[in-house]
């Protein structure tokens, strides 16, 4: 069975180094005519998986958006993950889970095991119980070859005095995330399944990214100020594994799924010309 590092790696190669986030807002909602309802939620949904789920790497519905309706906002949110996979898209379903080992193992089946009716090839992951208590994550992941991406730099101001808070060995709580994260990954190519995630909001925060092994995705851009000349910054020599990620911005192009077409096609080549310039300085350019 084919990893989900390995998965992500051809993807991004094939259809580019791109994630694009489906957040229905009530708000898009709105501007796209479409009432606050399930049957709003189901013809938003349907709109960007039609347009965009054939050419889009990964694409990252937020569960919080599906859930605010209740059981019925949860079957479209299936339905879609469903459409999405069979266009070719690998589904990350940002829920950001996180809680003592025994039940992150039932979060685990819930997303990671193919007999569930949710299950995903990839979940974000809060760590703030101890990146151990997600191991049933990682080993659920590993089993079916799906993937992991556990917040270390979130992209919002307050996340900072959590995760550069030290600890008494001197590291940031992020750091040692990203140390945790980079063991599992250890020798994995050409990418490791369990991945960090990072904002491309968070400036240089002088933590070393250089060994992590897995995808580093990147939110923040658009909406919440991040530009992809940021991700130079952010990232530095790291640049090859960055997963650019971008909700708003896309979403807001739309209903015409021409539009929504083009707004991707454009951030897109925002972000290439940012990566592939890092890729020339940090000599990884090894694909075709
Ligand atoms: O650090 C983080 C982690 C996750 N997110 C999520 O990504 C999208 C961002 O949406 P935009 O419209 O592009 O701002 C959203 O679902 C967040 O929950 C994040 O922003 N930052």
């Amino acid at each position: 069975m084919e990893s989900f590092g390995a998965r992500l790696h051809r993807a991004m190669r094939e259809r580019g180094p791109l994630c694009v986030g489906i957040d229905p807002h009530p708000g898009l909602l709105a501007r796209w005519g479409l009432p606050d309802d399930v049957s709003g939620l189901d013809r938003f949904t349907r709109t960007v998986t039609e347009a965009l789920g054939d050419r889009v790497a990964v694409v990252k519905p937020q569960s919080a958006f599906f859930e605010r309706y209740g059981s019925r906002g949860v079957a479209v949110l299936e339905s879609t993950i469903r459409q999405l996979r069979e266009a070719g898209a690998l589904v990350l379903l940002d829920v950001k889970r996180g809680d003592i080992g025994s039940t992150v193992a039932a979060y685990a089946d819930a997303y990671l095991n193919p007999s569930s009716p949710l299950y995903v090839d990839a979940v974000t992951a809060s760590p703030y119980l101890g990146v151990g208590s997600l191991a049933p994550m990682f080993d659920t992941a590993a089993r079916h070859g799906g993937g992991v991406f556990v917040l270390a730099l979130t992209s919002n101001p307050e996340g900072s005095a959590v995760q550069r808070a030290r600890g008494a060995d001197g590291r940031t709580v992020a750091q040692a995330v990203i140390d945790e994260i980079s063991q599992l990954n250890a020798g994995a190519e050409p990418l490791g399944s369990v991945g960090l995630v990072v904002g491309a909001t968070v400036g240089d925060t002088g933590h070393d990214l250089s060994r992590v092994g897995g995808p580093l995705l990147a939110p923040g851009l658009g909406a919440q100020g991040g530009t992809a000349a940021d991700l130079r910054t952010v990232f530095g020599s790291a640049l090859s594994a960055v997963l650019p990620s971008y909700s708003r911005q896309v979403l807001s192009a739309g209903p015409d799924p021409a539009a929504l077409r083009a707004a991707t096609e454009q951030v897109l080549t925002d972000c290439r010309r940012v990566l592939d310039a890092g890729k020339l300085t940090d000599g990884s350019v090894t694909t075709g």
